[in-house]
C-alpha cells in the first residue's frame, strides 16, 4: 500500500469516527428531548434572599428566580439616571416581556437605558420581540463577529454575561438569564451588590459596549463611562473574561483559590467540563485532606454535556472528592465557596466555552459573612442531592463506559 493510500484510509477512519461521535451526540439529544416532553420539574428547596454587609457595601444572594426578578424589576422602575442591562438569553415570554416593558418605560421617562443581548443565544426568539423602541439603546451582539478575520479566534466568544446596573447604586450579576422557566423551575444563584463594587460592574458593561459598538463616534460623542472609580474595596473583585483581549482571569481566579484551600471547596456548576489541570487541582486538594464537594445537575438540559462530564468522575471520586447530583430540577448556578472565607458567584460555567472562550463576569469576595451565606445555600442544595459513590460509579454497566469514552474526544468543543 502506498503512503498516499494509507493517509487516505487514516483520514477516512478519523472522519468516520468524528461523524459517529456527532451522530451519537445528536441521537442522545433527540431521545432526551422526546422523553422530557410535557414533564415539569419538581419544586426544590430554596433559601430566601440573604443580605450581608461586605466592605463599604452590601451583598444580597438570590437562589430563586422570582425573588430576583421582582427586585431587578423594582430597581429598573426606580431608576433615575441610567440603566445598563446585559443578558445572554432574553426569552420573548412573560418574564422577558416584563423586562422589556419596564426598560422601555424607564427610557420613556428620560432614563438613559442601554441593553445588550447575545444574537446566537436568542436566534429562536421571535423577531417581533427583538424590535425595540428607539428610546432604548440596544446592542445585539452579532452571531458572526469575526467578519473577514476568520482566523482570529479572539472574535468567536459569545457574550455569556448576565448583569444589570441601575444608577450608581446597585448592580446585579450571576447565573440567571431572563425567562419564565428560570423564575420558578431552575435553581440558580445571583447577587445584588451595593457600594464600590457597583462601579466595576458598570465599567465591565461600558468596556464591552465601547469595544463592540458598530458605529464610529461622532466628534461630539464620548465613549460610555470615561470617568474612573474613586474607591477600592479590598474584599471584592470583579473578574471579566474578555476573549477579544485574550484575557481569561476567571479560570486563574478559581485555580488560585483551589490551590490554597485548606478546609473545604464546595463548588456548584451547571456544566462540568473542566480541563485536565482544573481536575488535577481539585483532586490534589481532596488528596491533601480538603473537603471537596462538586454539586451538579443529575440531568442537565444538555444531555451530551452530562455524558462528557462523567468522564472526570472516576479520577475525582478516587481522590476523595464528593459528587452530589441535584435531582428533579436543573441547577444552573455558577458558584464556589472555600475555607469559610472565599466565594465566587458569576456567569462562568466550569467548561472550556466559559473559562477559555466567552465573555464572562464573576464576583470574587473574601469575606467570612458572605462565605457563610454561600455555605448555607450549598447545604440547602445538598438536601436535594443524590451522592454518587466510587463503588456505584465503578459498578456502572459497559454501555455507559463505552458511551463516555466514545464521546470523550468532543470535550475540547465544550
Ligand atoms: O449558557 P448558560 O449557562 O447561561 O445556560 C443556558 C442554557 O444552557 C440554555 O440552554
Amino acid at each position: 500500500m502506498t503512503v498516499a493510500r494509507t493517509l487516505t484510509a487514516v483520514r477516512r477512519t478519523l472522519l468516520g469516527l468524528v461523524g459517529l461521535q456527532l451522530g451519537l451526540a445528536i441521537a442522545l439529544s433527540l431521545v432526551d428531548s422526546y422523553r422530557r416532553r410535557g414533564k415539569k420539574p419538581k419544586p426544590f428547596p430554596v433559601t430566601g434572599p440573604q443580605t450581608v454587609p461586605v466592605g463599604a457595601g452590601e451583598i444580597t444572594t438570590y437562589t430563586f428566580g422570582r425573588d430576583l426578578y421582582d427586585d431587578m424589576l423594582a430597581a429598573i422602575d426606580g431608576a433615575r439616571k441610567q440603566i445598563l442591562f446585559e443578558t445572554y438569553i432574553w426569552k420573548g415570554d412573560e418574564i422577558g416581556w416584563k423586562f422589556k416593558t419596564a426598560l422601555t418605560a424607564a427610557a420613556d421617562r428620560g432614563v438613559d437605558v442601554h441593553c445588550i443581548y447575545d444574537g446566537f443565544a436568542n436566534m429562536v426568539v421571535s423577531p417581533a420581540f427583538k424590535r425595540f423602541s428607539p428610546s432604548l439603546k440596544v446592542m445585539r451582539y452579532p452571531i458572526w463577529n469575526a467578519g473577514l478575520r476568520v482566523w482570529d479566534l479572539r472574535r468567536y466568544g459569545r457574550n455569556h454575561r448576565k448583569l444589570l446596573v441601575v444608577d450608581e447604586e446597585v448592580a446585579f450579576l450571576g447565573g440567571y438569564n431572563i425567562g419564565s422557566a428560570y423564575a420558578t423551575e431552575w435553581r440558580d444563584t445571583h447577587v445584588r451588590i451595593t457600594g464600590p463594587g457597583v462601579w466595576d460592574v458598570k465599567r465591565a458593561f461600558a468596556d464591552f459596549w465601547n469595544l463592540n459598538r458598530r458605529r464610529r463616534l461622532t466628534r461630539s460623542e464620548r465613549p460610555l463611562l470615561l470617568e474612573t472609580a474613586s474607591d477600592w474595596d479590598p474584599q471584592i473583585r470583579i473578574h471579566r473574561n474578555i476573549p477579544r483581549q485574550w484575557n481569561f482571569p476567571i479560570r486563574s481566579m478559581y485555580l488560585e483559590a483551589i490551590n490554597r484551600a485548606s478546609r473545604n471547596i464546595w463548588l456548584t456548576t451547571a456544566y462540568f467540563l473542566p480541563d485536565q489541570d482544573f481536575v488535577d487541582s481539585l483532586a490534589e486538594a481532596a488528596q491533601r485532606g480538603v473537603d471537596v464537594r462538586i454539586l451538579l445537575p443529575l440531568k442537565s438540559n444538555h444531555i451530551v454535556a452530562d455524558w462528557i462530564s462523567r468522564g472526570y468522575y472516576g479520577q475525582l471520586l478516587a481522590s476523595g472528592a464528593r459528587i452530589l447530583r441535584f435531582k428533579d430540577a436543573m441547577v444552573h448556578a455558577k458558584t464556589a465557596t472555600i475555607d469559610g472565607n472565599w466565594a465566587t458567584v458569576g456567569t462562568a460555567n466550569i467548561d472550556r466555552l466559559s473559562l477559555q472562550g466567552n465573555y464572562e463576569i464573576n464576583l470574587e469576595v473574601i469575606d467570612p459573612a458572605f462565605a457563610e451565606v454561600m455555605e448555607d445555600v450549598f447545604r440547602t442544595d445538598e438536601t436535594n442531592c443524590l451522592e454518587l459513590t466510587l463503588a456505584e460509579w465503578e459498578a456502572r454497566d459497559l454501555n455507559r463506559k463505552f458511551t463516555e469514552s466514545f464521546l470523550a474526544p468532543l470535550r475540547p468543543l465544550l
